[in-house]
């Protein structure tokens, strides 16, 4: 029987000239031998961080801030803490991530028993169910008790002192590494319905039984992120600027457990003295750099010494840059071509930008990514930053580029502006995105509709499926126009869509 060619090879598929996505590109089944349970999706960020599902979440300041690093440490993956701000304040949200053990969508509130609370801005209207009350009002100073939002508002006479009725927190306290679990389980052996969490002298956060429900409805969480001190793994973004220097200071005494040099075009002299300083001065630390698209960007700054690659240029739902600037890749084609280097030296890549569904994830981890980082897939969580507006009717949040005029008036406004620059061009756009619920909730579906992909490719794991590609078993094809309307819903008059 003569041998029938059928589909591409990777390396044949993205070696014809084209700059190629991820909509562009469809693998063709393989063989199952296997459950959809046993693919396993642990991996690793950079070379020594290790995580159990391979999801990261943008350093953009409509994406990453302390709740959403927290929920994506529980999750398994990580959150990298965006740098558009003071970096004592960026430093907090690392000590922050660093002190709790519950995904809480609240942040704790002191007060002293001397004080009075006379509206509910310290509830933040509901959002903070309870504030503690310590001896000096500071989180450092001993716990008296609580006040509840729901039994405040109740109180006829607001100018009383808390003195006069907060609940007396006896039997309250366990320390801040206690889980979920032993939390449930102590409020049960107490009979409570608050608890609080202690580290050394410091009270850390207050959790309520409705916190314990809330996120007991959300599919089990896994194996969590958590480094050898029992802390949340949790990593920053930093620019290339010699103030940049400093802010690493300041992050790394918060317990950074990587840093992410955060730049459109890694491949500069200003990357590489950076990446070469950091690993001179902070030996522990891993580094990762980009971005990057080719082969000979991801070298030089391999040789300069990264421990993970940030793959992606112009593929984010709010970039402009391809258009504004003429450069940067299709995404399928820079995450196989940047993964084909970095594998050969062992270095992790990301592949940063352009997700909007489930088999994206599966495409960019089988094109050799050994992560995905998030940004428009996870703003409109009840984790991310913002509150939720009203727009013609759709509960949405604000999504905003950080190249956008917007970000860079608040923040990054030094990195246009600092020596040279003299005219501000934006590379980014400022939009909004629909509510989706916790990232607790739709980030394990989403794993398990990889899995499912993984599956379909008889592969699994990340390093089967990286196996399966290179060693050319797995086929590809492209799809033309006509067949991507063909794999997307078509010929309906109208159709809902849920896919979970
Ligand atoms: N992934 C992507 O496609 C893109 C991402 N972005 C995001 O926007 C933000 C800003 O990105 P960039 O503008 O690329 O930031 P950047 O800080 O890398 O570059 C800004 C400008 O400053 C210059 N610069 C950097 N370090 C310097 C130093 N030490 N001395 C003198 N000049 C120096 C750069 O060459 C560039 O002209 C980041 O958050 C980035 O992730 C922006 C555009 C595209
Ligand atoms: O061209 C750009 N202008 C910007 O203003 C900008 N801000 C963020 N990013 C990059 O986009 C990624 C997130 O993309 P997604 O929303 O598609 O996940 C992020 O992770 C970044 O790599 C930008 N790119
Ligand atoms: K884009």
């Amino acid at each position: 029987m003569s041998i029938i060619e059928d589909g591409f090879s990777s390396d044949r598929l993205f070696n014809q000239g084209y700059s190629y996505t991820y909509d562009d590109v469809i693998f063709l089944p393989h063989y199952i031998d296997f459950p959809t349970d046993a693919v396993l999706l642990p991996t690793k960020l950079s070379r020594r961080l290790p995580l159990s599902i391979p999801c990261v979440s943008s350093p953009m300041d409509t994406v990453t801030e302390s709740h959403m690093a927290v929920s994506m440490a529980a999750l398994g993956g990580i959150g990298i803490l965006h740098s558009n701000a003071a970096s004592s304040d960026q430093a907090a949200m690392v000590r922050s991530v660093k002190a709790r053990r519950v995904p809480l969508l609240s942040a704790p509130v002191f007060k002293s028993p001397e004080d009075r609370i006379h509206n509910d801005d310290v509830f933040d209207h509901g959002a903070n169910p309870y504030v503690l009350v310590t001896e000096s009002g500071a989180p450092s100073s001993k716990l008296l008790g609580y006040v509840a939002s729901r039994d405040w508002v109740k109180l006829a006479d607001k100018e009383v002192k808390i003195y006069d009725y907060m609940v007396s927190c006896k039997d309250m306290v366990l320390p801040w590494s206690s889980d979920l679990g032993r939390i449930e389980e102590f409020m049960a052996e107490k009979g409570r319905d608050v608890a609080a969490t202690v580290r050394g002298d410091e009270v850390v956060d207050v959790v309520g039984k409705e916190d314990v429900e809330r996120i007991r409805g959300y599919p089990k969480l896994g194996v969590g992120s958590v480094g050898p001190d029992g802390s949340w793994r949790v990593g920053a973004a930093i620019g290339t600027r010699e103030s940049d220097k400093e802010r690493l200071e300041e992050l790394v005494k918060a317990g950074i457990d990587v840093v992410v040099l955060d730049s459109s075009q890694g491949n500069s002299i200003y990357q590489i003295e950076m990446i070469k300083y950091i690993k001179k001065m902070y030996s522990d630390l891993d580094v990762v750099g980009g971005n990057v698209v080719t082969v000979s960007q991801a070298q030089n700054l391999i040789q300069a010494g990264v421990d993970g690659l940030r793959v992606g240029m112009g593929s984010g739902s709010i970039c402009t840059t391809q258009e504004v600037c003429a450069v940067g890749r299709g995404q399928a084609t820079a995450v196989y071509k940047v993964a084909s280097v970095a594998s050969q030296s062992g270095v992790p890549v990301i592949a940063d930008g352009g997700i909007s569904n489930s088999g994206h994830i599966v495409k960019a981890l089988t094109l050799g990514a050994s992560t995905v980082m998030m940004g428009s897939f996870l703003a409109g969580s009840t984790e991310a930053p913002g509150a939720y507006e009203n727009q013609n009717g759709r509960r949405i949040k604000k999504y905003r580029g950080m190249g956008s005029l917007e970000a860079m008036a608040k923040g990054s406004d030094q990195r246009y502006l600092g020596d040279t620059a003299k005219l501000k061009i934006a590379q980014g756009v400022v939009g909004a995105v629909a509510d989706k619920g916790s990232v607790l909730k739709f980030v394990p579906y989403t794993m398990q509709a990889v899995k499912q992909g993984f599956q379909d490719l008889g592969a699994s794991s990340l390093q089967s499926a990286h196996d399966l590609l290179r060693s050319g078993v797995l086929r590809l094809e492209v799809r033309t126009g006509a067949a991507q309307v063909e794999g997307g819903v078509h010929g309906l008059v109208s159709y809902k869509k849920k896919s979970f």
